[in-house]
This record gives structure tokens, sequence and C-alpha cells, in this order.
């Protein structure tokens, strides 16, 4: 509810040059302005809210005086381990065009929203295809991917819907070999729509963005800077910032430790750590050790494509 009512509260992002090509410039600028009048009636908004909420759950608690703690605690706790799921993966196949061969056979897997699963195992087993896959960048040949939700009771509260690509951010191995605007905030940018649209589609969009550049720490950095020219983390966050602007449900990383110094790596492992409060994360990596304090769920994927849930072998 919050983040429907309160507008960014940080200063907006570096905008070194407003007289840019790219309109979002223009808007972000303009929404540093409307937002400090819209974040003080927001807050006086916001507190009214809070205290009608807690309220009620002060309420409550006192309507449940009388049971154990533990149910209780129960009440409390519930969105916490709510069953609800969000990724629902069953018995996908899938085979080339043109091939004899399958490379995954039968995967099924589950992941509840708001976990972090890893799935690793040995190369070219399949891991990066399972990915591509869930980001809807190939069909599988049998199976579906779905969304099911669930009760607090476990049982199905709805049909299972088909994960739709919109839902799902896929960050590949080695992303910044894939940057292709000379500045980051191009960069960032650059999947936004362009044609002419309202001013609060514009505005919204530049809430989307500075909240993304905000959460993996981009905000530091002038972002007229070359993408080329950021060091191997920054690179790393400028590839999850070009995601979230998209306002993923799913992240779907390949070895996103890949090819970092320690410093990076572990830059990363920290930023992976404050997104998985927020999303549903799903990792390929070799790097176990370091993701291991992370992770809800192992799978390990064998050559042939069998996928297994395991713990992780550390
Ligand atoms: N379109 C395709 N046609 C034929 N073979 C393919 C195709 N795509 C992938 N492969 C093969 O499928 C196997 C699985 O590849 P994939 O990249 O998914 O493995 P992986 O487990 O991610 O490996 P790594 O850990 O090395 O990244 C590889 O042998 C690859 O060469």
């Amino acid at each position: 509810m919050t983040s429907f009512l309160i507008p960014p509260c940080r200063p907006l992002v570096k905008l070194p040059r407003l007289a840019s090509s790219n309109p979002y410039r223009q808007i972000i600028s303009l929404t540093e302005v409307s937002s400090k009048l819209f974040q003080l009636f927001a807050s006086i908004q916001f507190i009214f809210v809070l205290s009608v909420s807690w309220s009620r759950r002060i309420e409550h608690l006192r309507s449940h005086a009388t049971t154990p703690v533990s149910k209780r605690c129960t009440f409390i706790d519930r969105t916490a381990t709510s069953p609800f799921k969000l990724l629902d993966i069953r018995d996908i196949k899938y085979r080339p065009p043109g091939t004899q061969i399958n490379l995954l056979n039968d995967v099924t897997l589950t992941l509840p929203k708001k976990s972090f699963g890893m799935i690793f195992g040995r190369s070219g087993s399949g891991k990066t295809t399972l990915l591509q896959l869930i980001a809807g960048l190939t069909k599988p040949t049998s199976g579906s991917i779905y969304i099911q939700g669930y009760s607090d009771e476990g049982t199905p509260n709805q049909p299972p819907v088909l994960l739709s690509p919109e839902r799902v951010g896929i960050v590949f191995q080695f992303p910044e070999r894939y940057f292709v605007a000379d500045n980051v905030f191009d960069e960032i940018t650059f999947g936004l729509p362009r044609q002419k649209t309202d001013l609060t589609t514009k505005q919204l969009i530049a809430t989307r963005l500075e909240r993304a550049i905000t959460s993996v720490g981009l905000n530091g950095i002038s972002l007229d800077k070359n993408p080329n020219s950021l060091s191997g983390g920054y690179k790393r966050r400028l590839a999850l910032a070009i995601q979230l602007v998209q306002i993923p449900e799913l992240l779907v990383l390949d070895e996103p430790l890949a090819g970092l110094d320690w410093k990076a790596r572990a830059d990363v492992v920290k930023l992976l750590t404050d997104l998985k409060k927020e999303l549903t994360i799903l990792v390929v990596s070799h790097d176990l050790k370091e993701l291991a304090p992370l992770v809800d769920k192992s799978w390990r994927m064998d050559v042939g494509g069998v996928l297994m849930e395991e713990r992780l072998p550390i």
C-alpha cells in the first residue's frame, strides 16, 4: 500500500544534461518539483492509513488475547509463511527444432514468492536453456510454466495462470556484453516506450526508473557515464536496473558472479540479498558457497536435462 502512496523521498538521480533527446530526462526533472508537494500530501495520507491499519491490528490481537501465544504469532507472521507459490513449472520437455534429442526432460519445479532458488549442475546439462524457457525466449516442446496462487490453507485459490514473459526479468551471463547505449541513462531507458504518452504515464515511468536506479545503488554515479567505463560490479548493477525498471515479479539470473573480482562478487551478493526482500529470484550458478546464504530451494540439473531437488553440496 505504501508504495502507491509515497513517492520517492530521496533526491532524484543526478541529471547533468537535461537537454537530451531522451524524453525521460525532462520528465524526471519535472517529477522532482511535483514530487515534493506530492510527498507532503502522501505522507499525511500514509500516516492516516497506517494508524487505521494499526488500530485494526491491535483490535485483532486483543480479540485473540485468550488464544495460545503460538497462534497469535501465526497471525502476525502469516504473510511471511504464506504458502502462496509464484512459479510452477510442470513437466517441461524441450527439443530444439530440427534435433532428435531432448535438452530438457520432464522438468518440474515450484518456487514460492519472494524466495531464492538456485539450479546447479554440470556444464552443458541444460540450465541456461531452462532459464530461457522461463523468460519466454523459447517455447517448451511440451509442458507449461504457470503462476499458481494458493490460499493460506494450502489449496489452489484460482486456476493456474500461464507465466507471461513480461513478468520475468532475465540477466544473461556477462550481461555487459549486450550493452547498447553510450551512457547509463539511455541504457536503462532503452526498452521503455518512446512514443507520446500522457504525463501520468511518464511520471509513473520516471518513478519506476528512479526506484530501479536507487535499488541497485546506481544513484551515486553520473548517469552520463559510458556503461563500458563502469567497474565490473557496477556493470552488473546496471544490468539488474535494466530489468528492474520493468517491474518483474520473477528475476532469473545466469551466473551472476561470473567474471567478477572478489569485491564485486561480494557487492552483487549483498545486492541480491536486498532484492530478495522484494522479488522471487531464480539463479543458475557454479558459485555455490557464495550464494548459499541466500538459497531457499536448490536443484541439481543432470546431463540430459533432468532436474532433481537437492541440497547444495557444500
Ligand atoms: N538450439 C540448440 N540446438 C542444439 N543444441 C543446443 C541448442 N541450445 C543449446 N544446445 C546445447 O544444449 C546443451 C545445454 O546447454 P545450456 O547452455 O543450457 O547448458 P548449461 O547447463 O547452462 O551449461 P553451462 O553451465 O556451461 O552454462 C549444450 O550442450 C548446448 O550446446
